[in-house]
């Protein structure tokens, strides 16, 4: 089993560790016991002074930073004061929930930090935003891990997602990444009722110079069936199967996602390896809710979080944390190839605290 990201992104979300320069063999970031010293120098600020930040990544960070200020200036200005006390954690509890971080996740990182502070014998606020860092990072990181490609050929994606959320461009992204290093991709486009979402994915499956195997009309589980079969005659290494937009409300179109996993099934028994729901980081609390429904239905394996440029709703990455911790595989923030990126949880709370 390898992981192209490492290679590809530069750095970001994989816990191997490993030299950047080529796939490696994908390791958990929860198995600490297995890969002790690999999660040590995952981070990619710590190795930042070691090695140099690719450049898509370098500015990828920088419109992380830049989308999460909204978020972060609010939380930041609660440490401009002199004192540690009650009316500062009355504050930043206040920050916290207008993050949309959750009451859940605030009282844990509130408790967490407090132990923090006087573990650390913390006397400054600017201190106590240092901590926050910490304890912001130790509870994001169960989210961290890698997409892993090839212990099943074809490794079979299905996305999911409210309207809008980004799944095509996602796909689309995540493709070019897949393409560029030489991973052979069929794409499934599994909207079978909206012909523009065809399209959308049509000119990505054209730019990254994949096969798609799209039907106008017709049964979405039915073009993924044909896709699955297709992809593992034609040897391919993905086949990903983009799907319509629907609320978690509406209960018949849930009905079909849970269709069109079972034939997956049917087409090849261990598929499909990942189900995973894109997310529109700027809707906060409802991300969350989207993520615990969309689970309940299908069992996620893994999230891409879209749209946190411009958020003033960053702790919703918290709040999935702590209360329906699926890995996040990528994090977008914006339209461009090189918006989709790994996620790191030290990086992450690093671009929202600093
Ligand atoms: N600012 C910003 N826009 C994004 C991001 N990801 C996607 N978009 C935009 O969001 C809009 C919707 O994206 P789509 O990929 O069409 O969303 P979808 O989930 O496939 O939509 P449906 O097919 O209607 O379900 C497009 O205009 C995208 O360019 C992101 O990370 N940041």
């Amino acid at each position: 089993m390898f992981s192209f990201f490492k290679k590809k992104f530069g750095g970001g979300s994989s816990a191997e560790g490993a030299p950047a320069a080529e796939p490696v063999v994908s390791v958990p970031p929860q198995s600490d016991a297995a890969a002790p010293a690999v999660v040590e120098s995952a981070s990619p600020a710590l190795a930042a002074s070691k090695e140099e930040v690719p450049a898509p990544r370098k500015s990828w960070l920088d419109k992380l930073r830049q989308g999460l200020r909204k978020t972060g200036s609010s939380i930041a200005q609660v440490f401009t004061g002199t004192q540690i006390d009650d009316a500062l954690y009355e504050e930043l509890e206040a920050a916290l929930l207008m993050a949309d971080t959750g009451v859940k996740a605030t009282e844990f990182l509130l408790e967490d930090l407090k132990r923090r502070v006087k573990e650390g014998k913390a006397t400054e606020p600017a201190a106590v935003r240092g901590l926050l860092i910490d304890a912001l990072a130790e509870l994001l990181k169960p989210l961290q891990k890698s997409l892993a490609i090839g212990a099943s050929q074809p490794t079979v994606m299905m996305v999911v997602g409210v309207n809008g959320a980004g799944k095509t461009t996602s796909i689309g992204k995540l493709t070019r990444h897949l393409a560029e290093a030489n991973a052979k991709v069929l794409l499934a486009a599994a909207d079978t009722f909206r012909a523009a979402a065809r399209e959308q994915l049509a000119v990505w499956a054209d730019r990254a110079q994949v096969e798609i195997v799209s039907q106008e009309g017709g049964d979405p589980s039915a073009v993924t069936f044909d896709a699955v079969v297709a992809g593992r005659a034609r040897n391919c290494d993905v086949v990903i199967a983009d799907t319509a937009g629907r609320l978690p409300t509406q209960l018949h179109l849930m009905e079909e996602l849970k269709k069109i996993k079972r034939v997956i099934g049917k087409a090849e028994a261990s598929a499909p390896h990942e189900v995973l729901l894109v997310v529109d980081g700027n809707t906060g609390q409802n991300a969350l809710n989207q993520v615990k429904s969309f689970d309940d239905a299908l069992g996620l394996t893994g999230l891409i979080i879209t749209k946190l440029d411009g958020t003033a709703k960053g702790g919703v990455l918290a709040a999935i944390a702590r209360e329906r911790a699926i890995p996040v595989y990528f994090i977008g923030v914006g339209e461009k190839l090189e918006d989709l990126q790994t996620f790191d949880a030290r990086e992450f709370a690093q671009a929202l605290l600093e």
